[in-house]
């Protein structure tokens, strides 16, 4: 399996070594890993609008189509619009892996949309990551349903570690029905955010850590804060500059707080680097940003062209896998006998997942790149208990989990029932038992490895 110990070559001295759940999750993620930045694509869905925190950096009350900085937006979206344009968009982009909630103001304050969208998303286009960007206060009232959902990176800004340093930073929060400002906000903002942060690495959830760069505030404290992050475990520091132009009426703008300049920007990520991981990429996008990063393609896909009825997505998603298979395995899995398989674990190490009650499968492609995973689906779940393990009438939720696995050639898992079995079976896919409770990378190899031999065999003896 790909493997690498600091975020796909991002910079960083003392970087923390990956391992390669860990990495196989950073790969596709355009923000997360510098070789993925150039062959994958991200989509923000603007469903936040409201925001429980006031940066003195931050105005979302400025829109501009042509401005690309975080926090504008063209059109704000409801959810079932969001998911239908995520919808037509990953049709339209193959190169799509990740779906985000970045704003325009902040997810974690506009829970009943965001989850909404999150849950939408999850049904509706199984394959995608789910990404989050929020400022941290009500991280830790939500980790269960993040990790429910299946999100599986979030990002969060943290400015600073000092209480005395972060009330520079923010004029007043929102929490539980009261008004905070001063020290108290500060207080309360840097423990729920250490809170949630732990909490989310704990749950295995990668944690990217924006730190928004403020010269003469925060410019010699964000050692710390790279050292500190580390200890907590998140996988990577985005050290982003200030922006503050008093056109855009925020409190740092009209004040004159300048911006750093570019190689105060890159001392600083070079420092922090001795202690963390630096994303050197960021683009500071829109939070409707779509596309590569560096691209922005949300102007092509406006509201108003939103298809009513959108196009079948599993057809897509199986287009794509064999797309995201050929550009994570560098073209290999094009070969003749190459293959997608879909693995049911939970920890991503080892085959330990029931067919019938995994929420997930893990896809991975088999070529001469070796074993290479492509990504998850999500499962529309057939089997609730145990005691229904072997359904009677495998009917509506089988059929959906056949379509969902329809382009992979076998299915490992560690049980599985008679009837799915045999449907399984009858739909060309191979179901396997033998490498329950097995590390996930041998059971792979060898497996394919028996497959190629027969494969050859039977090519010898001139068999079709
Ligand atoms: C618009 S926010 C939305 C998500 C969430 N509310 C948050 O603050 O993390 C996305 C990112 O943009 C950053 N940002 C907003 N205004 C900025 C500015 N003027 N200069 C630099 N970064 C900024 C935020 O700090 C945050 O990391
Ligand atoms: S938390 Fe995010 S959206 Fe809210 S004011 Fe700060 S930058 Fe803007
Ligand atoms: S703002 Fe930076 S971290 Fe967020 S999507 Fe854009 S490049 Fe990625």
């Amino acid at each position: 399996m790909t493997s690498c110990s600091s975020p796909a070559g991002c910079s960083g001295q003392g970087s923390t070594r990956v391992n390669d759940t860990q990495a196989s999750k950073a790969a596709q993620h355009p923000c997360y890993s510098i070789s993925g930045h150039h062959r994958f694509a991200r989509m923000h869905l603007a469903v936040a609008p409201a925001c429980n925190l006031q940066c003195n950096y931050c105005n979302r009350k400025y829109d501009c189509s042509n401005e690309s900085r975080p926090g504008v937006v063209s059109e704000l979206l409801l959810p079932e619009q969001a998911v239908a344009k995520a919808r037509q968009v990953a049709a339209a982009i193959p190169q799509l892996s990740v779906v985000g909630i970045a704003g325009p103001g902040d997810p974690l304050a506009n829970i009943g949309r965001t989850f909404q969208t999150l849950e939408l998303l999850r049904q509706q286009l199984p394959d995608l990551k789910l990404c989050l960007s929020t400022n941290g206060l009500m991280l830790p009232s939500v980790i269960d349903r993040l990790v429910d959902v299946g999100v599986d990176h979030v990002t969060v800004t943290l400015n600073a570690l000092d209480p005395a340093i972060a009330e520079q930073i923010y004029a007043w929060l929102w929490f539980d029905g009261e008004r905070y400002t001063g020290r108290s906000a500060a207080q309360l903002l840097i423990e729920r955010q250490a809170e949630g942060i732990r909490k989310l690495t704990e749950k295995g959830i990668l944690v990217k850590i924006n730190s928004v760069l403020i010269p003469g505030i925060n410019d010699q404290h964000l050692l710390a804060v790279s050292q500190q992050i580390k200890q907590w475990g998140a996988f990577l520091h985005n050290i982003m500059p200030l922006i503050s132009r008093p056109e855009h009426g925020t409190v740092f703008g009209l004040n004159g707080q300048p911006e750093p300049e570019a190689d105060q920007t890159a001392a600083i990520r070079q420092a922090c680097g001795s202690s963390m991981p630096q994303m050197m990429h960021c683009q500071q996008c829109r939070a409707d940003a779509i596309g590569m990063l560096g691209e922005d393609r949300n102007a092509a896909f406006p509201l108003s062209a939103v298809p009513v009825t959108p196009p079948a997505y599993l057809p897509i998603m199986h287009q794509r896998a064999q797309l995201h298979a050929s550009i994570v395995s560098q073209g290999e899995s094009e070969e003749a006998d190459a293959c997608l398989v879909a693995v049911a674990s939970g920890d991503g190490q080892v085959i330990d997942r029931h067919f019938g009650h995994t929420d997930r499968f893990t896809l991975y492609s088999l070529s001469a790149a070796g074993v290479v995973q492509v990504g998850q689906r999500f499962t529309p779940r057939y089997c609730h208990s145990p005691q229904e393990c072997e359904p009677q009438d495998a009917g509506q939720d089988m059929d959906a989990l056949l379509a969902l696995l329809a382009d992979v050639q076998a299915v490992f898992c560690a049980r599985i029932g008679l009837t799915p079995w045999k449907r399984l079976e009858a739909a060309g896919i191979e179901p396997q038992i033998n490498g329950a409770w097995q590390p996930i990378e041998a059971v792979l190899l060898q497996w394919w490895q028996q497959r190629k031999a027969v494969t050859g065999e039977m090519t010898a003896r001139g068999v079709a």
